[in-house]
């Protein structure tokens, strides 16, 4: 019987690793993309069309769904994976970063973050051990820690407070809900900003505390792709190598690669499916916009690679038709295919590490998302 939190490697490819991380609600095979579904759903998809695309496990927003419709109402109907019929893993992380990290109002204390309701305006408080019981009551599989997400650009001064502050909330957090105390798993988050002797100290802090996976914060937050990639390849190496390691809101298709390359086994990010509204897909040739004129009489699929349901079903011009009329079908069609599209890229880069040829996948999608 394997536990919560059990993580195997089966085979690596250079730093690339291919392995399965055990959950309470199933097991997940790495490496992995996670769609977003902020408010308990990953919007336009049903839990059916998530199953068909093989989606093993989706991301819930502690911070979203703690104002609305509140983690003590989602308690109360069973938890997350009754309330919204997902029978898989999901991961709750705040999901708010932008507005804890960004935003002028928000208050930071040893104590914890104070800050405002995007809906009405109100005021709230989350201590660590406030934002690890929202998540015991959304009952996610692999609860995040609360941490510091500090803005790029900040000082090395601030940074260095910054980390020392996020280890101390950290272990708050783990001291709040024990490892092994219940069937949900929790992950620290290294911070340390674009110092990488910060990274190295936050990673040096974090692994003396018993968690059952770690994430790297703080990255994706305005930096140059260069800037991400040489914070990546210098901490992701560094962390445990038998626990699982999360690069949290990243990122492109390039990126995933990428981060891959660097031993990084798990990613979310909202791109797939906003870039799905506005137009933009993902295909094996690289990105296209749905919404540019030549498409208006192209009857081939928006990608001849591609096995998924819009791709099987619908031409480029009908699509295009779709978008511009505003209708609520182009919102699934796009989205649909571009999570399809990151599903089926990390389920490439499984087989690719399982024989072998990791470094030749990567190459041909490099080429192909050459121009960007
Ligand atoms: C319950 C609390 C759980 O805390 C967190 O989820 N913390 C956290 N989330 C992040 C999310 C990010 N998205 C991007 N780019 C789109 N960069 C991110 C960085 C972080 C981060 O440093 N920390
Ligand atoms: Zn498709």
């Amino acid at each position: 019987m394997s536990t919560p939190g059990d993580f195997k490697i089966h085979a690596t490819d250079g730093e690339a690793r291919r392995a399965t991380l055990t959950t309470a609600h199933g097991d997940i095979q790495t490496p992995i993309f996670m769609p977003v579904g902020t408010q308990g759903t990953v919007k336009s998809l049903t839990p059916l069309d998530l199953e068909e695309m093989d989606a093993q496990i989706i991301l819930g927003n502690t911070y979203h769904l703690y104002l609305r419709p509140g983690d003590d109402l989602v308690a109360r109907r069973g938890g997350l994976h009754k309330f919204a019929n997902w029978k898989r893993p999901i991961l709750t992380d705040s999901g708010g970063f932008q507005v804890f990290s960004l935003q002028e109002i928000r208050k930071l204390s040893e104590e914890g973050v104070e800050f405002r309701s995007y809906i009405d305006g109100s005021k709230h408080f989350f201590s660590p051990e406030k934002a690890i019981d929202i998540q015991k009551n959304l009952g996610s599989d692999i609860m995040m820690v609360l941490d510091e997400c500090v803005g790029y650009g900040a000082d090395k001064d601030y940074t260095n407070k910054s980390l020392e502050m996020t280890t101390r909330w950290a272990k708050r957090c783990r001291d709040h809900y024990p490892k092994g105390s219940g069937g949900q798993i929790m992950f620290g988050i290294v911070q340390g900003g674009f110092y990488k002797d910060l990274r190295e100290k936050s990673l040096e802090q974090l692994r003396e505390i018993d968690f059952e996976g770690f994430a790297i914060g703080g990255l994706s937050v305005g930096e140059s792709t260069k800037e991400m990639y040489d914070i990546l390849h210098h901490i992701a190496p560094k962390m445990p190598s038998d626990k699982p390691r999360y690069l949290m809101g990243v990122g492109t298709p390039l990126d995933l690669l990428e981060g891959v390359s660097a031993g990084v086994d798990m990613f979310d990010c909202v791109l797939p499916s906003r870039n799905a509204r506005n137009g933009t897909l993902f295909t094996s040739q690289g990105k296209i916009n749905i919404k540019r004129a030549e498409f208006a009489e192209d009857d081939s699929p928006l990608d001849p690679e591609c096995g998924c349901y819009t791709c099987r079903n619908f031409t480029k011009a009908y699509l295009r038709h779709l978008y511009m009329a505003k209708e609520l079908l182009s919102y699934r069609l796009n989205t649909y295919h571009n999570l399809y599209f990151y599903l089926d890229l990390m389920k490439q880069i499984r087989a690719a590490i399982e024989n072998g040829t990791f470094a030749e996948l990567k190459a041909k999608y490099e080429a192909a998302y050459a121009k960007g």
